[in-house]
């Protein structure tokens, strides 16, 4: 039963999916014909002219005119009989000459009645409608939740950080939603009209007047309604049947209905639009755009976005599902000497969280794990509190962590229990882990006991939960594990090339390594800057480095430190040419150089050189980069010496500071260089500069205090710069 009704569950789904795509694309399909029929109008100059004049013109040339029409881009086209048929061509107002022959291509019409009712009549016209519904709906929620995402308003036009394919969807639905919402909330409305859900907008037609004048027929242009009607008003006009005396002409207006006698010319019987026609006559034109070719140009392009969002919208969908953990033996709250409590937007946390109820579990306690909305007033018999918490939007609370704070101000300060928070975030945002923060100086303000001060993790780094789980196992007294086991990714095999050791005479060996793209399966291409996992023989978890070429550099480029007892840095350190290594591509595409015309300052150092030297290494376009990195001494650790001199000539490179901490002429480090360099700096953050920055802990958090002193005197700080995206990071 269960997989039936998942699979049920998941057809619906995809069906929608697909109701609400052929929606789009046939839109996208009929937000074209204004726009063609808008380029193939003759309308300059034409606005001074009566219907009269225009109509007068057209039958010198169409003398069997039997109706004219003139569409909303102001195509004028006249329909007659040639040969016992009635055909129409599209004719200039000003000549009343033919343009061209006039046809309602059968694509259009077919396009038309699938967006309209899916070729289906009534039926469809319901299932259509509740596409319409389903796509406002979407955008509405849509619209909230991109607001949630960005941090607020104020920062609606702010950079989008995140995964790339939920970075997609929200470039797009910034641009989109409010084309999204126009296009549905019409076409709902529209739809509701047809099925007479709303009131009906067909407003009765005129009566056929009782009598008409009897005489001979003026002629067309000389009728005394149609010269006070400038051309821009006619809808169309249908003439009298020919040579029936007592038939008059029916002219629609944008106004109204009437009729014209064809002898006195006089207008009879006009009936205006009321209000409820002319708002379904609004609402058209905004659905269509028919009569305004840029909206209908706009609506088209937003409508564009669709096929995408919803392809990047499932795969959002199929991450945060995939990444749901079952629980099994959670204990009542009532029952439990230890309460786990998850904050979680995109359910990652929740792995995190799952492994350590399992190690609790394991040590003999007994665990009640819930999301933090969840918090009860009291937990009788719990003598500790975990707090694993993600932060969201710009330092906000995910989605399960809404109410928490909320409901922590309502539980009196005697039932405070000692509490460990446990913090997930990126360190690219402005505000790393600060939803963690606010929960851990609430708790700290409430007189709640810490268990152990708070930690953040960035990037969901398995060592730090790891490290975090030891310092837990001292404060539980007995031996704790936390390993995370992420789920092993499939892997590329790929040989060694070459390798130069640098470093040794400082006891810092580090070895660049050069391997082959790999052959079954290759690897996927990549850029300087995005990482490479590497999982060391027989572990489960991957170690990342960053890399220094890309993938048409025919070569994978790392910078590798030899770590005391380091797995990973051991092993690639132990590899001789001819060996193989497992590894895989994580992209990181927010760690790249954005704009080609502003400065980058790229600072780094140690192996932290290796994504920045690939940066310089493809500035084809000689971009101002300017480079700011630190080793312990020219003869030993210099890595990319000679390179960087040769980029420095070709001008791929602009400016080369560095700073060598156990050289005996001036010895520092690169933070000492950045205070020494502050006017260039300043010059280059003026003109729109931004930093990519890559290396160790220690060295960041000294490069962001240098600078923070150096942009002072600018009234900008790094805080400032990350939150417009001119500030990032890959720091390990
Ligand atoms: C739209 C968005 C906004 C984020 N904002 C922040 C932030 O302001 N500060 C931070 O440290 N991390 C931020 N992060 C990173 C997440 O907190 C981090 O990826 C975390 O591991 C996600 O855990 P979850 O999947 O359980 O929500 C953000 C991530 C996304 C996708």
């Amino acid at each position: 039963m269960p997989a039936m009704l998942r699979t049920f569950h998941s057809v619906a789904a995809w069906l929608a999916a697909l109701l609400v795509l052929v929606l789009a694309l046939t839109g996208v399909v009929l937000a074209a014909s204004p726009l063609i029929d808008r380029a193939q109008a003759r309308v300059s100059g034409t606005s001074a002219l009566s219907v009269a004049e225009v109509v007068g013109r057209i039958v010198e040339h169409y003398p069997s005119t039997e109706q004219i029409e003139r569409t909303p881009s102001g195509s004028l086209i006249v329909y007659f009989s040639a040969a016992q048929n009635s055909v129409a061509d599209r004719v200039d107002p000003i000549t009343g000459q033919a343009i061209a022959p006039y046809q309602l291509s059968p694509v259009m019409v077919w396009i038309k009645s699938l967006h309209r009712s899916l070729l289906l009549d009534t039926p469809g016209r319901v299932v259509s409608a509740t596409a319409a519904l389903m796509m406002l709906l979407l955008s509405l929620s849509g619209a909230v939740l991109l607001l949630r995402r960005l941090g607020g308003w104020r920062r609606l036009l702010g950079p989008v950080q995140g995964p790339l394919r939920s970075r997609i969807h929200a470039e797009l639905g910034r641009f989109a939603v409010l084309g999204l919402i126009l296009s549905a909330s019409t076409g709902l409305y529209m739809s509701a009209t047809t099925l007479g859900l709303l009131p009906d907008n067909q407003q009765m037609d005129p009566l056929f007047p009782d009598s008409v004048s009897i005489g001979t027929p003026a002629p067309v242009g000389q009728l005394l309604a149609l010269q006070d009607l400038p051309i821009g008003a006619l809808r169309d006009l249908v003439f009298p049947y020919p040579g029936d005396p007592a038939d008059v002409f029916s002219l629609r207006t944008r106004d109204g209905l009437g009729f014209v006698d064809q002898n006195s010319g006089e207008l009879l019987s006009f009936r205006s639009f009321g209000p409820l026609q002319r708002v379904y006559e609004f609402i058209y034109m905004l659905h269509t755009g028919e009569g305004l070719w840029w909206l209908a140009l706009i609506l088209g392009l937003t409508t564009l976005t669709v096929p995408v969002m919803t392809y990047t919208g499932l795969a959002i969908w199929w991450r945060r599902r995939a990444a749901l953990v079952t629980i099994a033996d959670n204990s009542p709250a009532v029952q439990a000497d230890t309460i786990l409590l998850v904050g979680s937007e995109g359910n990652t946390t929740w792995a995190f969280a799952k492994t350590l109820f399992d190690a609790l579990i394991e040590a003999g306690h007994r665990v009640h794990i819930d999301s933090m909305n969840a918090l009860a007033d009291s937990y009788p018999k719990a003598k500790q509190l975990f707090i694993l918490t993600s932060t969201y939007g710009d330092g906000a609370a995910p989605s399960s962590a809404q109410q928490f704070l909320a409901k922590l101000a309502r539980i009196p300060d005697e039932r405070s229990i000692p509490v460990a928070v446990l913090g997930f975030g990126d360190r690219q945002f402005a505000q790393f882990g600060a939803y963690a923060i606010a929960v851990k100086d609430e708790l700290d303000r409430k007189g709640w006991p810490a268990l152990q001060p708070l930690t953040l993790v960035d990037r969901q780094s398995c060592q730090t939960f790891s490290r975090w789980g030891q310092e837990l196992s001292n404060y539980l007294g007995s031996p704790f594990e936390l390993a995370h086991q992420p789920v092993r990714l499939p892997t590329s095999s790929l040989q060694l090339l070459s390798r130069t050791l640098y470093g040794e005479a400082v006891d810092a060996p580090i070895v660049v390594l050069r391997f082959g793209l790999g052959k079954k399966p290759k690897l996927p291409s990549f850029s300087a800057g995005d990482l490479v996992g590497i999982y060391p023989p027989e572990q489960t978890s991957a170690r990342f480095y960053s890399l220094a070429s890309c993938s048409g550099d025919g070569e994978m480029e790392i910078c590798v430190r030899q770590q005391d007892g380091g797995i990973c840095s051991n092993y690639l350190h132990s590899l001789a040419v001819g060996d193989s290594i497992a590894a895989y591509i994580q992209v990181n595409a927010q760690f790249r150089p954005n704009s080609e015309s502003r400065p980058s300052i790229l600072i780094g150092a140690g192996t932290g050189i290796a994504p920045l030297v690939g940066f310089i290494r493809h500035n084809q376009r000689h971009q101002l980069m300017s480079l700011y990195w630190g080793g312990r001494h020219p003869d030993a650790d210099y890595l990319f010496a000679t390179e960087l001199a040769r980029y420095l000539a070709d001008n791929r490179l602009s400016r080369l500071v560095t700073a060598f901490s156990r050289h005996a002429d001036a010895p520092g480090y690169v933070q000492d260089r950045i205070l020494t360099d502050g006017p260039e700096l300043r010059r280059l953050v003026l003109q729109g500069g931004e930093f990519l920055i890559c290396g160790g802990k220690a060295m960041s958090v000294g490069v962001q205090e240098a600078l923070n002193t150096v942009l002072a005197p600018l009234g900008i700080d790094v805080n400032r710069l990350k939150s417009t995206g001119r500030y990032r990071e890959d720091i390990y």
